[in-house]
């Protein structure tokens, strides 16, 4: 790796592109905001996780060694992003009738799935909120004296108590106090619920014994806690999804200034991670992806329908995280089709073996690669460059090789490990199976071959007549789709 090729970042907390520069020599420790398994994750929330790993596998490219953490909140997220809501786990569990660790267990199962599916690499750790309860009641215990009061509701964090506070999110003190509702006696509009109790008379599913009582752990604390306690404070990068950076995160911050404060780290302005990175969001026409408007885009949802997940992660890697995406069919369609070119040139490099990457053709496609993920992990460019390779004539096949599986291994499209065939997927309300569209291909075949073109027709019409377009002469050699 040359200089040219050293790491740029954009920081959310100072806006600005930075070199990296980690925390610990040739150590990488990121952690990032996990979902709240009260419900199946929507595939906005999965961009924030495709982000993630392009960035853990750019920086093991670069060669730091990566310790990733991605947390499981499974209590303490309220329904809205102030203290006033009810428990989203809480919530769901009574609508469904069911034990808030059965909800959670299902939820992140299936979270985990669509992790696999989209082949995002495993962290070093998935930290599970509710096993770290105990050392949450210790920081908060470390931290009330200075910097927190109590009220009936809870133990509030006293936001003026650290040194510029929401410095993160900017225009919080208008914009971010405008959403949260208010909870008598706070004394700061933007204080928060550290530690909430169970309000007198009830019982919740969820809750544990404390200094200030019965209770949850606030959201905010827990990714505090779990982010200090795995890779300790400071660590190099924190990642979220952009709306985290208006409170989640301010408030994360502001509980790590009081920890680190309160532990004599001589670091007052401490934010707990060096680097604050937000993926944006992805939206619809109508707005913001929700769980709750309209149809629900879940990865499900798009296998149902046909489409195979990695060209939903070829979906994020055309635009730059930092960008809004907004989804549609059509151009999911259009990121299947070009995942499947890909694939289909990696194929012709298949039982090759990769020798050395070093060919003067293939030179300038490796530079502008390297050059685009180095600055703020520029996926849309690095793509071209790969597709370049896979395109490049009269080259060494095992140089090419090589190049390949290096260029995938950041962008993770595992185009050595999918083929053709397993991107066709039937979709779910197709009315024939893929063994009889392929038994009715044959037959036609064999009906062409023979000149019998009245029984190709008829053979052609049948399959029309249950959905299945036959394309004769399809550049890309899909003999058929579903119409
Ligand atoms: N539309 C979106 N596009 C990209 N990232 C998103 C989107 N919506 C949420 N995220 C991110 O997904 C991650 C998981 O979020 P979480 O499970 O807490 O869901 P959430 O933010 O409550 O979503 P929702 O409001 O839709 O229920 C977070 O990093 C969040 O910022
Ligand atoms: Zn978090």
């Amino acid at each position: 790796m040359t200089d040219a090729h050293a790491l740029t970042l954009f920081n959310s907390l100072t806006r600005q592109l930075e070199p990296f520069q980690p925390v610990h020599e040739g150590e990488a420790r990121v952690y990032s905001c996990g979902p709240t398994v009260y419900n199946y994750p929507h595939i906005g929330n999965m961009r924030a996780y495709v982000f993630a790993d392009i960035l853990g596998r750019t920086l093991s490219h670069k060669g730091y060694k990566l310790t990733h953490v991605i947390n499981i909140t499974d209590v303490g997220h309220l329904t809205d992003d102030a203290d006033a809501g009810e428990d989203k786990m809480e919530k769901m569990a009574a609508e469904k009738a069911q034990s808030i660790w059965d909800i959670a267990r299902h939820y992140t199962e299936a979270y985990w799935a669509d992790i696999a599916a989209l082949n995002i690499r495993q962290p070093a750790q998935w930290s599970v909120a509710t096993e770290y309860v105990p050392q949450m009641i210790e920081f908060a215990t470390q931290i009330a004296d200075k910097h927190c009061y109590e009220i009936d509701s809870g133990l509030y964090f006293d936001v003026s108590t650290v040194a510029d506070y929401g410095r993160l999110a900017r225009a919080v003190t208008e914009e971010g106090e405008g959403r949260i509702e208010a909870v008598d006696g706070k004394r700061n509009a933007a204080d928060f619920a550290i530690w909430r109790k169970t309000p007198a008379g009830e019982k919740r599913q969820m809750e544990w014994d404390s200094p200030w009582g019965p209770g949850a752990p606030g959201w905010h604390l827990e990714c505090s806690v779990m982010s200090g306690k795995l890779l300790g404070f400071p660590f190099d990068i924190h990642t979220g999804g952009i709306d985290h950076r208006e409170i989640h995160h301010p408030n994360e911050i502001a509980q790590n200034q009081a920890f680190c404060c309160t532990n004599g780290l001589d670091i007052p302005a401490n934010s707990g991670a060096r680097v604050w990175m937000h993926n944006n969001f992805l939206v619809e026409r109508s707005g913001k992806m929700s769980k709750s408007s309209g149809e629900f885009l879940r990865l499900q949802l798009l296998i149902d329908k046909g489409y195979h997940p990695l060209a939903y992660r070829m979906m994020c890697l055309q635009a730059h995280y930092r960008s809004e995406l907004e989804f549609s069919w059509d151009g999911l369609g259009a990121a299947l089709t070009r995942l499947k070119r890909m694939i289909m040139a990696a194929e012709r490099l298949a039982g090759v073996e990769a020798g050395s990457p070093s060919h003067p053709k293939l030179a300038a496609m490796i530079e502008t690669f390297e050059k685009a993920m180095s600055d703020d992990l520029n996926t849309p460019v690095a793509l071209t460059a790969l597709e370049d390779v896979l395109a490049a004539k009269k080259v060494d096949p095992a140089a090419k090789r090589a190049v390949v599986e290096a260029m995938d291994a950041v962008l993770g499209l595992d185009l050595f490990g999918t083929s053709r065939a397993d991107l066709r997927l039937r979709p779910k309300s197709a009315a024939i199976s893929e063994t009889e569209i392929e038994a009715a291909l044959a037959a036609r075949k064999e009906a062409r071959a023979a000149k019998d073109f009245a029984a190709s027709d008829a053979l052609r019409d049948e399959l029309a007549a249950k959905g299945v377009e036959v394309m004769d002469g399809d550049p890309l050699g899909w003999e058929w789709k579903l119409g």
